[in-house]
């Protein structure tokens, strides 16, 4: 018997989403950041066996958002806990009312959801685990704990056999190699933001969009020319990110074209422009434009 299920990875932003998602699949198909809000859009990593595949769809991380953009987010992540056969909500401490939040969305959702408890290699042994497990108790009945720490792998394979047992019967939904549902072009310009992400302070790291403008097979240089905008909301933005003399956008594309050539396993030659599209954050055709929306 062949099993299969969608799985999503929900909780509040930081909390580890992305870096669990990269552990389960065990690769990188997802960025990460220090930075609250990294994840943007949906995301979906393919775990597959020959008896089994597990889909899972790693969400933005789930809070009160003010602006539109926060709005759109907000919107993926509840709307992939209705797609899905089973949910992980990731949390990294004790609950409080940002995870009573994310909660009163499963009420009424009629499918095993689990509680992962992030970091453990944070915390004091196994008090801090039973603490954090133990504040989460009564507010709903989740169908398995997992204190896990997706940074080290530790505990990551019994999250694995444990969602083998939940899996329904189902087809191959996916071909067998298939890692990410993320095109080439989607995961350069994750890539070049995870980067500004690591790189940039403050108001910088959620005023950029990235578009990939042009992708060019030079087979002259054996390469891949490749043509990345980056979009911030005001001129001053764009001061910082170039830095003096250029320095700040130069070691980012260094940075981003170093991992492009190992995770795409492609020789690419990046170029980035900067350029200012004044609060594309509230336009609706802006957020169209650069991948958000409906
Ligand atoms: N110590 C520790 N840090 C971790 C662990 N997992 C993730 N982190 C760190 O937590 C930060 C956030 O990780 P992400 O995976 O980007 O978190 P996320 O929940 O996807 O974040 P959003 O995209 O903002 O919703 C990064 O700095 C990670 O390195 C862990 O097991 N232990």
């Amino acid at each position: 018997m062949h099993k299969s299920g969608f799985i999503a990875i929900v909780g509040k932003p930081n909390v580890g989403k992305s870096t669990l998602l990269n552990a389960l699949i065990g690769q990188k198909v997802a960025i990460m950041s220090p930075k609250p809000q990294t994840t943007r859009h949906r995301i979906t990593g393919v775990l597959s066996a020959d008896d089994y595949q597990m889909i899972f769809v790693d969400t933005p991380g789930m809070h009160k958002g003010r602006d539109l953009l926060n709005k759109a987010i907000d919107k993926v992540a509840v709307s992939s806990l209705k797609d899905v056969d089973m949910v992980l909500f990731v949390v990294d401490r004790m609950k409080t009312a940002a995870e009573d939040f994310i909660i009163s969305y499963f009420k009424g959702l009629k499918k095993p959801i689990f509680l992962v408890v992030n970091k453990i290699d944070e915390l004091d042994g196994n008090k801090g685990i039973d603490e954090i497990i133990m504040s989460y108790l009564g507010t709903y009945d989740f169908d398995a704990y997992f204190p896990v720490s997706a940074k080290d792998l530790t505990h990551i394979d019994k999250i694995k056999e444990s969602l083998i047992k939940y899996l329904p019967e189902g087809p191959k939904y996916f071909p067998p190699e298939m890692k990410s549902d993320q095109s080439q072009t989607m995961m350069m310009s994750e890539l070049i933001r995870e980067k500004i992400l690591y790189y940039t302070e403050q108001e910088i790291p959620h005023a950029v969009a990235v578009v990939i403008e042009s992708i060019y097979h030079n087979e002259e240089h054996g390469q891949v020319d490749v043509s990345a905008l980056i979009v911030v909301e005001r001129p001053t933005q764009k001061q910082i990110l170039i830095g003096r003399g250029g320095d700040k956008i130069k070691h980012i594309g260094t940075e981003a074209r170093k991992e492009i050539n190992r995770i795409l396993d492609t020789k690419i030659h990046l170029t980035i422009w900067v350029k200012v599209k004044k609060d594309w954050r509230n336009r609706p055709s802006d957020l169209k434009a650069f991948g958000f929306g409906e």
